[in-house]
C-alpha cells in the first residue's frame, strides 16, 4: 500500500467510526453534530412499522377526521421524532422569535419566560402545563416563577425524558409529569390557578374541545396563555401554492387540520374565557424564527445521504431515513410558510376565566 493509499483509507476508517459512535449513543451522550437517529422510545425493528402507521392516516384522511384516533397518531408521531428534536433543538419543542444578540435558546428562554410573565405566575400557584414534551418550558418557568408546574402529554415516554431533566435539574419538588390526553384530564374541576400550552394544542382535533378542558380545570380568576399554530390573514384557500404549504405541515407535524388566526379567540370566548389580550409574535420588529431552519437545511441533507447509507449498511434501524425525509420536508414548508407569511406557529392568546 503506498502513502497516499494509507493516508485515505486511513481516514475513511476514522471518519467512520465516529459517525457510528455518533450513532449508537443515548441522547444526552451524544454531541448535537452526530447523526440523530435514535429512537429511544422504539424498538429498532419497530420503526419503518410505526412510520407507515403514521403516514397512513394522511392516506385515510377520515382516519384524522376521528377524534379517537387523533391522539394516537399524535403519541405514534411522538415516539419517531422525540429522540431526533431532543438531539438537534434541545428540550423546548417550539419555535421562538430570535432576539438580536442571543442565540437560539437564549431567544427560547425569553419566549417561555413571557408566558410566566402573562400569566403573572408566583410561588403560591400550581400551573398546569398543557402539552408539556419533555418539559424544556416547565422548568423554565418553574424556576423563573417558583410557582409548582404539572405537566401533562399523550407521551409515556416524553414523561420518563422530562422526569429525568427535572431531577437532574434539582427540580423534581416543584415539576411533576403526567402522562394522559390533554381532552379528559385526570384532574379536579377548579385545581390550577393558571395554565399555558405552547405550540399543543394545535394537536386537538377541536380545539373547544382542549380549551373547555382546560377552563375546567381553571379557578376562576386564574389566566391561561397560548401559542397556537394558525394560517394568517394572508393565507388564501384559492392558491394552490398556500394550499400545499399547509398540508405539507400538517403532514410533517401531526396536525389532524390547522386553523385560523381568527378561530382561536372565537373558540376561547364561546368555552367561556375573556380574551385580554391576543397577538401574533412573529410581526415585525420580532426577528423572524424561521431563520435557523433554513441554515440547517444544506447539513441536514448531508446526514441524509449518511443515513441512507447507514441504513442500507444495517447500522441504524429500517424507516429512519423516512423518518428523517417526512421531517426535512417540513422545514421547507414550514420555512415557506413563515416566508410568505401564511403561517405563524406563535400566535398569542391570553385569556382569564372570569370569576363566579
Ligand atoms: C411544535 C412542533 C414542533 C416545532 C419544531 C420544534 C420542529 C418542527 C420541525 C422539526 C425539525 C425538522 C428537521 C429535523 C432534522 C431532519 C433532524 O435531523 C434533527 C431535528 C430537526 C431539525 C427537527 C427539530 C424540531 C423541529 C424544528 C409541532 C410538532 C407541532
Ligand atoms: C410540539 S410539542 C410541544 C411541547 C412543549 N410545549 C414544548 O414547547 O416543548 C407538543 C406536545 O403536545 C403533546 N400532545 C399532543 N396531543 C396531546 C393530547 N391529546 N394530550 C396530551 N398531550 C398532547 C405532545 O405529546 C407534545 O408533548
Amino acid at each position: 500500500m503506498d502513502t497516499i493509499t494509507f493516508i485515505c483509507t486511513a481516514s475513511l476508517l476514522v471518519g467512520g467510526l465516529y459517525w457510528v459512535v455518533g450513532l449508537v449513543g443515548s441522547a444526552e451522550q451524544k454531541k448535537r453534530h452526530a447523526i440523530d437517529v435514535s429512537f429511544g422510545s422504539i424498538n429498532g425493528d419497530k420503526v419503518k412499522d410505526k412510520h407507515n402507521q403514521y403516514s397512513t392516516f394522511f392516506h385515510r384522511p377520515e382516519e384524522i377526521a376521528k377524534p379517537e384516533k387523533v391522539a394516537d397518531f399524535v403519541n405514534v408521531f411522538y415516539d419517531l421524532i422525540t429522540d431526533m428534536y431532543e438531539h438537534l433543538w434541545g428540550q423546548s419543542f417550539h419555535f421562538e422569535p430570535s432576539v438580536p444578540g442571543k442565540s437560539r435558546l437564549e431567544s427560547a428562554r425569553i419566549h417561555e419566560e413571557m408566558v410566566a410573565d402573562l400569566m403573572g405566575a408566583n410561588p403560591s400557584q400550581k400551573i398546569l402545563d398543557v402539552g408539556c414534551g419533555v418539559g424544556g418550558p416547565m422548568r423554565a418557568i418553574a424556576s423563573h416563577s417558583g410557582s409548582h408546574v404539572v405537566g401533562i402529554t399523550i407521551n409515556e415516554y416524553q414523561v420518563t425524558r422530562a422526569k429525568t431533566y427535572n431531577r437532574k435539574a434539582g427540580l423534581d419538588k416543584q415539576c411533576e409529569v403526567v402522562c394522559g390526553n390533554f381532552l379528559q384530564m385526570p384532574f379536579e374541576d377548579e385545581s390550577f390557578e393558571g395554565a399555558y400550552s405552547i405550540e399543543a394544542t394545535c394537536h386537538a382535533p377541536k380545539l373547544e374541545d382542549v380549551y373547555r378542558e382546560i377552563f375546567r380545570v381553571l379557578k376562576p380568576g386564574s389566566m391561561y396563555v397560548s401559542y397556537e399554530w394558525v394560517t394568517t390573514h394572508l393565507y388564501n384557500s384559492e392558491d394552490r401554492e398556500h394550499v400545499e404549504t399547509i398540508h405539507g405541515i400538517e403532514i410533517g407535524n401531526a396536525l389532524p387540520g390547522l386553523r385560523k388566526w381568527s378561530d382561536i379567540t372565537e373558540v376561547a370566548k364561546k368555552v367561556g374565557f375573556e380574551v385580554v389580550k391576543e397577538k401574533d409574535l412573529s410581526r415585525p420588529p420580532a426577528g423572524v424564527w424561521w431563520s435557523r431552519l433554513q441554515k440547517t437545511k444544506f447539513s441536514n441533507w448531508k446526514k441524509r445521504m449518511m443515513v441512507m447509507v447507514l441504513e442500507k449498511l444495517g447500522f441504524v434501524a429500517k424507516g429512519t431515513g423516512e423518518v428523517q425525509e417526512m421531517l426535512l420536508k417540513t422545514i421547507h414548508h414550514l420555512a415557506r410558510g413563515g416566508e410568505t407569511g401564511i403561517f405563524t406557529p406563535m400566535h398569542m392568546i391570553l385569556c382569564r376565566k372570569p370569576e363566579k
